[in-house]
């Protein structure tokens, strides 16, 4: 008897392991499949000289190697397909009313090379034994690929279960070609044939004078057979046939795919308002995550964004540059991997480099979670136009890559002014939708699905990318060039001008050394990738993003409390260009009557009421050109020094309005 049962067991054995295997690896992330791949195509090579080999080996041991090879070169077809090396020249799914034959034509190009490349590899294994009398391999591959022809032909007839579980992600569209019915006209034929020529094996294996090699051959193919039954069965009874294959679904268990939205915008545009409007309409089951990072080293963003029902990360470094991308991509990975959220907000700093961005998106295992992705990008209404003229390139790259457009701030310009915005919007990208909206509100509501960006616009932005990554800043400006936006482009003297003239200042406000940390483009220095540089800080070719728009930070701890009428006068002053251009200031201070929190957006500061977070430390942040440091930090010492404990005046925060968002504009 153990002469049919050891071959019986291993049959199994075998073939349940082997699909485990195929199923645990198209489960992993995208980027192991190359080399699984590999692995598989040496195994195949391997099978197919093993089964030349054994051809004449009609002994035990050569019926045992010759079903291994067999099921093994079988193993390469399904894993190129479920991989989706070698599959079909559609990648589509069917639209629903599609039906006959044009819908069985559909089915055939999805799977045309897979069919191709089977038929080619039944050819090489039939001509390699050919002749030999040892055929056990042959006929198991043979045997594998009936099983394989017959249940893909009733899944697409319909079936009971389908089994989509098994599909991975990149083959979901295969999902509009499975047909979910009781039973279908070809299920009763395809399970009579296999049961009749199970029968004859198990008739040819048990036959009197068969040898010891023909037992052990048949009961092989009559196992494999049987469970061509069996799998045919287990499509339409009503029992759950995947529990047998759980081993293999191990590995896409624990990855939770997500949506990612981000929001974009130059400094001050209203990036922060508008992910706190997306906050507050959140659906509290899905699982959110907000990622910010400001430009300055002491970020405000996240404690603006704390306490609205999402974990927020504040990302480390206060930039997303080129060189930095790395550490990006780690803590994208950390947080996806950490938290497995359904839904990522990303706030950018409005100095980013949002190809960036989008590129690490799409790096593997980020990418391959990545279920939608969608870009919105916020304009301040009312210093669109003055920052355009002195940031053309900068908005151009930004445009190139907008769906859409959330045009903020419209309570601060008129409708004609509104109207210049927009042409010179359409100009830039006549294709994005451009959404008028006040403290991050459309007007008109939103429909998100404008917002969505794909992979393929990304890859075309990806060039225009490169070239602004490695200073090609005012050639890719040209590229986009449109009525409106040509008339203030940059000339490529006037970006390294920038750059010169900032890197001349980041010297001068390092030379002090009042204990505020100033953040310019020499702080590459402290980062790994540039320590190895020049010594300097300069020794890589990507231009900070900060820098090459002539840009420096600076940001400080304050000691103590101020006085809120003195901070809104200073706020004026600095507005006004006491300390150099500012393009941005921002900050959480305390008063005698509660936290608040200050900007200068737009040329315009406020001040607003905040509720601190459980450690928040009063702090300010500015970035902008010509920025005098040590006069900031003066400012500020002496604000903070003034106000003291003898502060009498009293600070009321200015209200807020329902939603808790809109600041009293002081000026
Ligand atoms: N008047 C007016 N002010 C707005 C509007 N939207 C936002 N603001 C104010 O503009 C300032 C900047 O808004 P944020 O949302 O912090 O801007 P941001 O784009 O996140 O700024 P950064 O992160 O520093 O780049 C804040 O004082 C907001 O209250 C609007 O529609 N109208």
């Amino acid at each position: 008897m153990t002469e049919y049962l050891y071959p019986a067991l291993f049959a199994l054995g075998v073939w349940w392991a082997s699909t485990v295997l195929i199923i645990y690896l198209d489960g992993l992330p995208r980027w192991t499949f190359k080399y699984s791949m590999i692995g598989a195509t040496v195994i195949f090579a391997i099978s197919l000289i093993g089964l030349e080999r054994t051809a004449g080996d009609a002994t035990i041991a050569g019926a045992y190697w010759a079903f291994t090879f067999g099921l093994l070169a079988w193993g390469w077809q399904e894993m190129s397909f479920y991989m989706g090396y070698v599959t079909g020249s559609r990648k589509q799914p069917c639209p629903e009313d599609c039906r006959g034959w044009k819908h069985f034509g559909h089915a055939i190009q999805t799977s045309l090379y897979h069919e191709l490349a089977i038929i080619a590899a039944a050819v090489a294994v039939v001509w390699l034994t050919w002749g030999g009398p040892n055929q056990i391999g042959m006929w198991t591959f043979m045997v594998l690929w009936w099983m394989h022809q017959s249940a893909k032909l009733n899944v697409f007839l319909g079936v009971r279960n389908l089994n989509e579980e098994f599909l991975p992600e990149h083959l979901e569209f295969l999902k509009s070609f499975l047909t979910k019915r009781s039973m279908n006209l070809l299920f009763p034929f395809s399970v009579t044939i296999s049961t009749v020529i199970t029968a004859l094996l198990v008739v040819a294996a048990m036959a009197e004078g068969a040898s010891a090699f023909e037992r052990a051959g048949y009961t092989f193919l009559a196992v494999l057979m049987g469970l061509a039954i069996l799998e045919h069965w287990m499509l339409v009874l009503p029992m759950p046939s995947g529990a047998i294959w759980a081993p293999g679904l191990k590995s896409r268990g624990e990855r939770q795919p997500f949506d990612a939205e981000i929001v974009v915008g130059f400094l001050g545009a209203g990036k922060t308002t508008t992910l706190r409007r997306m906050l507050a309409e959140a659906d509290p089951n899905v699982k959110t995550v907000v990622l910010v990072n400001d430009f300055g080293e002491l970020g405000i963003d996240g404690s603006l964004l704390e306490g609205q029902g999402a974990d927020v990360v504040e990302l480390a470094n206060g930039c997303i540059c080129c060189s930095l991308r790395k550490d990006l991509s780690a803590q994208l990975r950390e947080v996806v991997a950490r938290i497995k959220p359904q839904r990522v907000l990303i706030e950018p700093s409005g100095v980013a480099d949002v190809a960036s961005l989008l590129r690490v998106l799409h790096e593997r295992e980020i990418g391959d979670l990545l279920r939608s992705l969608r870009l919105y990008t916020v304009i301040d209404a009312g210093a669109f136009l003055r920052d355009f003229a002195r940031m053309p390139e900068y908005f151009r790259l930004q445009a190139k890559l907008a769906p859409v457009f959330i045009l903020n701030k419209t309570d601060l310009v008129t409708p004609g002014e509104c109207e210049t915005v927009r042409e010179t919007l359409t100009a830039l990208n006549p294709a994005a939708e451009i959404l008028p909206a006040r403290y991050g509100v459309v007007e008109a509501g939103i429909d998100t699905s404008t917002a969505l960006t794909t992979w393929r616009e990304t890859e075309g932005v990806d060039a225009l990318d490169r070239g602004h990554s490695h200073g090609g800043h005012a050639g890719a400006a040209r590229n986009g060039a449109g009525p409106a936006a040509d008339a203030v482009a940059a000339t490529p003297a006037e970006i390294s001008a920038h750059r010169h003239d900032h890197n001349g200042h980041d010297h001068d406000a390092r030379s002090h050394d009042l204990g505020a940390h100033s953040h310019g483009h020499d702080a590459h220095a402290h980062h790994p990738i540039d320590a190895g540089g020049n010594g300097n800080g300069h020794g890589h070719d990507h231009a900070h993003e900060e820098a090459a728009m002539g840009f420096s930070s600076w940001s400080r701890h304050l000691a103590g409390p101020v006085d809120a009428e003195r901070l809104r006068q200073t706020l004026a002053v600095i507005a006004a260009g006491e300390v150099g251009e500012i393009a941005r200031m921002k900050g959480i201070v305390r008063s005698r009557g509660g936290w608040l929190r200050f900007d200068v957006a737009g040329g315009w500061p406020s001040i607003a009421a905040h509720l601190p977070t459980p450690s928040e430390a009063p702090r300010a942040l500015a970035i902008g050109r010509n920025l005098d440091m040590a006069r900031l930090d003066q400012i500020f010492a002496d604000l903070v020094a003034e106000a003291g404990p003898a502060e009498g005046r009293s600070a009321m925060a200015p209200a807020l309005d329902a939603q808790g968002l809109r600041p009293a504009i002081v000026h």
